[in-house]
């Protein structure tokens, strides 16, 4: 069963008055799933509608709150729900353009049902629906001290508006020119710790003694800037991004020779002695995973600087040298706020109405929700969408 109206909440309203909060008159819908009915939306503090979810259990009669994953859609003054394929909820956002308007609200994805089980909780999540297909974010690995920072530093200078990095947060101390923000959120440990136990990481891993994590808003952030995302993580972490929703391109980074990889790391001169003995044993460790079957994608020797460079540029597509950004289509469509919709065969009719299209004159959007990729804790791409105007001679693609 897809969505069902406001009326409905009204109904729920009466029926419980104290959770759902009568008095605030905020707009919100109700889907029903099995025994259980998602209202989303509501009033926040600054009279602006506020996306809150929460769920009313038929078979126990009870609300629950639910822990929320993802980066949630800013608040919106109205939005549309749709159940698809009984796993994720369409919410559409009211009065936002065609780059901001569709996102999705996973209740019952493999992820969500993963997560339930590890927090022991009512979990949903956020995924914010992108056009076509994007750019891949780029995990790249390797043993510390191989150069990947360096690889990676002169690849955000060379194209800096089609790159961005994804800043992980740590526990370890800062060293001199590191900044908090730039190169790491530095993050005392019980804060990380609680923040991975409230699902805000992609993945998190223990690494030479320290925490190390990607969490979620990371790598929103560079797709919010229209940017393909680089990811510098170890390999514990690279396999749990693989095992993700997140389809990326994993590239691993090794050195010429051991005895060479010792000398790269000491001359950086940022560890102890003790640290840099702990670097060199998981080296060794992290060498024998380059080559674990599914894991890698590409294997650079990261011998000359210039040479593995040109390298990785040229399997990232970037060998012509002119830069790719990924900023999406110039046509926008701004969606009325309570946005009228059905679905049939994987295909969502949008009725805008004229007056307040703005920009179009097209009143019927169509969204083809039949190849959907990735989704939360990423994004879902895989998104097409486009007017339906019969007496357009051609369709307007947004
Ligand atoms: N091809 C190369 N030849 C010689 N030195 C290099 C090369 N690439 C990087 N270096 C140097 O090796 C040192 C380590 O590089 P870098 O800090 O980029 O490694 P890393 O893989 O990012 O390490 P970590 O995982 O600890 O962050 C730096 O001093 C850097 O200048
Ligand atoms: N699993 C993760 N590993 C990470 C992340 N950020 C960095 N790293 C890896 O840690 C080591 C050491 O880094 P250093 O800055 O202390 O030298 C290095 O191999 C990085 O790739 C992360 O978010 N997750």
């Amino acid at each position: 069963m897809g969505e069902v109206h406001e009326i409905f909440v009204h109904e729920l309203q009466k029926a419980f008055p104290v959770e759902l909060d009568s008095d605030s008159g905020g707009y919100q819908t109700a889907t029903i799933l099995g025994e259980k009915t998602y209202v989303v939306g509501g009033l926040d503090d600054e009279s602006t509608f506020s996306i809150g979810v929460r769920i009313w259990d038929n078979l126990t009669g009870k609300w629950a709150i639910p822990t929320v994953l993802g980066t949630k859609p800013s608040p919106c003054k109205g939005h549309s729900a749709l159940l698809l394929n009984n796993d994720r909820m369409l919410i559409l956002k009211g009065g936002s353009n065609s780059d901001d308007c569709t996102w999705f609200l996973e209740v019952d994805t493999q992820f969500v049902r993963e997560q339930k089980k590890i927090l022991e909780t009512e979990v949903v999540a956020w995924s914010k629906g992108v056009k076509g297909n994007g750019p891949k974010p780029i995990v790249i690995s390797g043993p510390s001290g191989v150069g990947k920072g360096t690889l990676i530093s002169k690849l955000m200078k060379e194209f800096p508006s089609t790159f961005g990095f994804s800043v992980s947060h740590t526990t370890r101390l800062s060293r001199d020119k590191e900044k908090d923000g730039v190169h790491y959120h530095f993050t005392e440990r019980s804060v990380m710790e609680k923040e991975i136990r409230d699902g805000k990481f992609l993945e998190s891993a223990s690494v030479h003694g320290n925490i190390y994590g990607t969490s979620i808003e990371a790598v929103d952030v560079v797709a919010d800037a229209g940017k393909r995302c680089i990811l510098d993580i170890d390999v514990q972490g690279a396999r749990s991004v693989r095992a993700s929703s997140l389809e990326a391109i994993f590239i691993f980074i090794c050195s010429p020779s051991f005895e060479e990889l010792e000398t790269r790391l000491r001359g950086r001169g940022t560890e102890t002695e003790e640290q840099v003995q702990k670097r060199l044993r998981n080296a060794r460790v992290e060498l024998e995973h380059a080559t674990s079957p599914g894991l890698f994608d590409h294997l650079l020797v990261n011998d000359d600087l210039e040479t593995c460079y040109e390298s990785l540029k040229k399997l990232l597509g970037l060998d012509g040298s002119s830069e790719a950004i990924y900023h999406s289509s110039p046509m926008t469509v701004e969606l009325p706020l309570r946005p009228s919709i059905s679905e049939m065969d994987q295909k969502v009719l949008i009725n805008c109405g004229t007056a307040e299209l703005g920009k179009t004159s097209n009143s019927l959007i169509v969204l083809d929700v039949s190849s959907l990729k990735g989704g939360a804790p990423g994004r879902t791409r895989g998104l097409y969408m486009y007017a339906l105007d019969p007496f357009a001679d051609k369709v307007p693609q947004f």
